[in-house]
């Protein structure tokens, strides 16, 4: 099947690569105005522009700590902020070399008749859309789409949904010049175990690449932001290394090799505990022909939110921790992380239930695989 090679390939494959470089990552800072509020709201501050423009500058400026990251993902509204000195976050971005990103996707509705499984909202107009932030300076893309594990979830029609909305979105992209990251997130709720949420992971993962493989999508061109491979939140915890094998073995049977970066979410693992899992992975002895590095939002942000609690006195302090965790993360892209950066702050639990952003609330403000064989572990190591 042939890939589409509009204008841009040229420009996708190269800024895919540059964003995958091994020692750099992604910082999610695209929460919208709703998921930013319930951050801000934990520290006791307004979600109002100006306080959602501080946060943001406060990463952005953050000594050092770009020269760790390859791309930040925005929120439409970020992507327009300034500086307090009047410099757009873009130039400020671009200067230091870090690809601007913006989340293109409006959030999620429930499928009719399925238990709570959604599809994810924000085709109309996307083209449009994208050509508007390319002149704007962003030269990447992200979509959320959003499973669950359950008794029969996630099912077919989630599944297909998913993917076709993920496939759609990664074209409609690369047409207009951004490199889509196409994330098919299965979140941790529930007390499945580690096979369990293996299964589902590539099930869902061999779809997503049928159906950009249907659509034409440049796959040098993309990126894949997915869930790490781990036992449901109401289950027993399990080590890093079990953790690594399983993630890397659903991504070695799913994930063809001409796409150059696969890019972790967090999806509510602690600061720490994010880090490791990401460096115990780096660490396997087998091939990877992706890189395998991280787009952490809470996992990025959480100590640094807690440091900074919205006072200009913290923002210097608040900077030295987000410091601390980029370069962990990037010693993790690289396998070579020695784990306690942050201290106790770090270990915290970011977990939240049922974690997605409902269209309503965005318009607001703007079988199981069971027989699966997980015996074939022994492919890793
Ligand atoms: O619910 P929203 O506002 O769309 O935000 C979802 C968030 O989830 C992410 O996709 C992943 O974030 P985590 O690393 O915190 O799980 C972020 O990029 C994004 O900010």
């Amino acid at each position: 099947m042939s890939a589409f090679v509009g204008k841009y390939a040229d420009e996708l494959i190269k800024n895919a690569k540059f964003i995958a470089t091994p020692g750099k990552g992604i910082l999610a800072a695209d929460e919208s105005t709703g998921t930013i509020g319930k951050r801000l709201s934990s520290i006791n501050v307004e979600n109002i522009e100006s306080n959602r423009q501080a946060l943001r500058e406060l990463l952005f400026t953050a000594p050092d700590a770009v020269t760790y990251l390859s791309g930040v993902i925005l929120f439409e509204e970020t992507l327009y902020q300034k500086t307090t000195d009047g410099k757009p976050f873009v130039d400020l971005l671009l200067e230091n070399d870090v690809l601007p990103g913006i989340k293109v996707d409006k959030g999620t509705v429930d499928l009719a008749g399925t238990d709570g499984e959604t599809t994810t909202q924000g085709l109309d107009s996307l083209g449009s859309r994208c050509a508007q932030y390319y002149k704007a300076g962003a030269r990447f893309a992200k979509w959320r789409a959003v499973l669950k594990i359950g008794p029969k979830e996630p099912s077919e029609l989630s599944i297909q949904q998913n993917a076709q909305g993920l496939a759609r979105y990664a074209i409609i992209c690369q047409e207009n010049g951004l490199v889509p990251i196409v994330e098919p997130e299965i979140l941790t709720d529930g007390s499945h175990d580690i096979k369990q949420c293996a299964a589902a992971t590539e099930m869902v993962l061999a779809a997503v690449y049928k159906a950009l493989n249907e659509q034409h999508v440049l796959l040098e061109g993309t990126l894949l932001k997915p869930n790490m491979v781990t036992p449901g939140s109401q289950s027993a915890k399990v080590t890093p290394e079990v953790i690594a094998e399983a993630t890397v073995i659903a991504l070695r049977r799913t994930v063809p090799a001409a796409v150059p970066g696969i890019v972790f979410l967090s999806g509510g693992q602690s600061e720490e505990e994010a880090t490791l899992n990401l460096n115990a992975m780096n660490k396997l002895n087998v091939l990877k022909p992706w890189t395998l590095s991280f787009s952490f939002g809470r996992a990025l942000q959480q100590s640094t939110l807690k440091t900074w609690g919205g006072k200009k006195e913290n923002v210097a302090k608040a900077q030295e921790v987000f410091l601390a965790r980029c370069k962990a993360n990037s010693d993790a892209t690289l396998g070579k992380y020695g784990g306690g950066a942050g201290g106790g702050l770090a270990s915290e639990s970011l977990y939240v239930e049922g974690y997605k952003i409902h269209i309503t609330y965005w318009a607001m403000h703007h079988q199981l695989y069971c027989s699966y064989l997980f015996s074939h572990s022994a492919v890793v190591g």
